[in-house]
């Protein structure tokens, strides 16, 4: 048997499809949803990832405003460009990309919460935290999309996430276990005593440990979903978490690439609408009470 395919990049094309109606309805009533970005360095998967998000942002109407500092940037530089970003009206939301090489728990709190279209913000994690409004972590938002799309359950299954990071392992314990998604999510990470026992007993693995071939075919269920989220690089190309042999094994296997990365992509287009639509929608109910 060979699992399904989670194809991210074939979801991130009906993602763009979808949004550019909301885009397009957002500029008829004056609002012009513009992201910015603010990169520093030079390391070219970064270069590549910020250049990735400007096109699909292009694609779909949204603008785009571009900050690239040297590598030399100091901490001071790099928060003055934040603080230009939170204070420019064209730019309705923005990130950091990281790595930055600086304090980036400083510089994401520096960006304005109502801004944070990466949902790192301590306050939006916070909000996660509580079950209030706010944006949401892109790569664990893309994980649960990518299975809704392709129609796996997630009420009531056993998750295993692989992996406490705060981008993504941390954050996607917290989103498994809404209300809406029903999970129960188990957080795996260096100090599990028996990694296999865990994901041998999951209807879900996500693997996010950054350790390529982490999860091989004998830890997995068979049928199981299993999203490869992890990056690194092995001889100049991208190595997954998740083993060749799994595709035996699993019903359904998130390839990489093509599968979480172009996820991300697409959950950070829609937290840049989201975000608008709502200040739109408040800006009205403003309007309302002062009328
Ligand atoms: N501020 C942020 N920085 C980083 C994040 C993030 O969500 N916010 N995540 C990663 C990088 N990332 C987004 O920025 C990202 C990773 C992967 C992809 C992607 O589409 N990958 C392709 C393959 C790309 C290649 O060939 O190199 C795929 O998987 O098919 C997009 C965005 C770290 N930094």
């Amino acid at each position: 048997m060979t699992a399904q395919k989670l194809d991210g990049s074939a979801t991130l094309k009906a993602i763009k499809a979808e949004l550019t109606e909301r885009v397009a309805a957002l500029r008829e009533q004056g609002v012009v949803p513009g992201l910015g970005t603010v990169l520093v360095g030079d390391d070219p998967g970064s270069h590549w990832y910020v250049g990735a998000k400007h096109k699909d942002c292009a694609e779909i109407g949204i603008e785009s405003i571009r900050v690239d500092l040297p590598a030399t940037s100091t901490q001071a530089e790099v928060e003055a460009a934040i603080d230009e970003l939170n204070a420019d009206p064209a730019c309705t939301g923005f990130l950091v990309q990281q790595p930055t090489g600086l304090d980036e728990f400083a510089l994401l709190s520096r960006v304005d919460p109502d801004k944070d279209v990466d949902g790192l913000h301590p306050v939006n994690l916070g909000r996660l935290v509580l079950g209030e409004e706010g944006s949401l972590p892109c790569t664990p938002l893309g994980c649960i999309e990518l299975l809704r799309r392709h129609g796996i359950e997630l009420r009531g299954a056993e998750v295993v996430v692989v992996g406490r990071g705060l981008t993504v392992g941390r954050p996607m314990g917290l989103l498994l276990t809404r209300r809406s998604e029903n999970a129960t999510a188990t957080l795996c990470h260096t100090g599990t005593r028996d990694l296999a026992a865990h994901t041998r007993n999951a209807d879900v693995v996500i693997a996010a440990a950054g350790v390529p071939g982490i999860i091989t075919a004998d830890m997995v269920k068979p049928g199981a979903a299993v999203l490869d989220v992890g990056v690194s690089r092995v001889d100049g190309k991208i190595a997954g978490d998740v083993a060749a042999d799994v595709w035996e094994t699993a019903g359904w296997v998130s390839p990489n690439p093509g599968g979480v990365g172009p996820m991300t992509r697409a959950m950070l287009l829609m937290n840049v609408v989201t975000m608008a639509e709502r200040s739109l929608a408040a800006a009205k109910a403003a309007a309302k009470v002062t009328a």
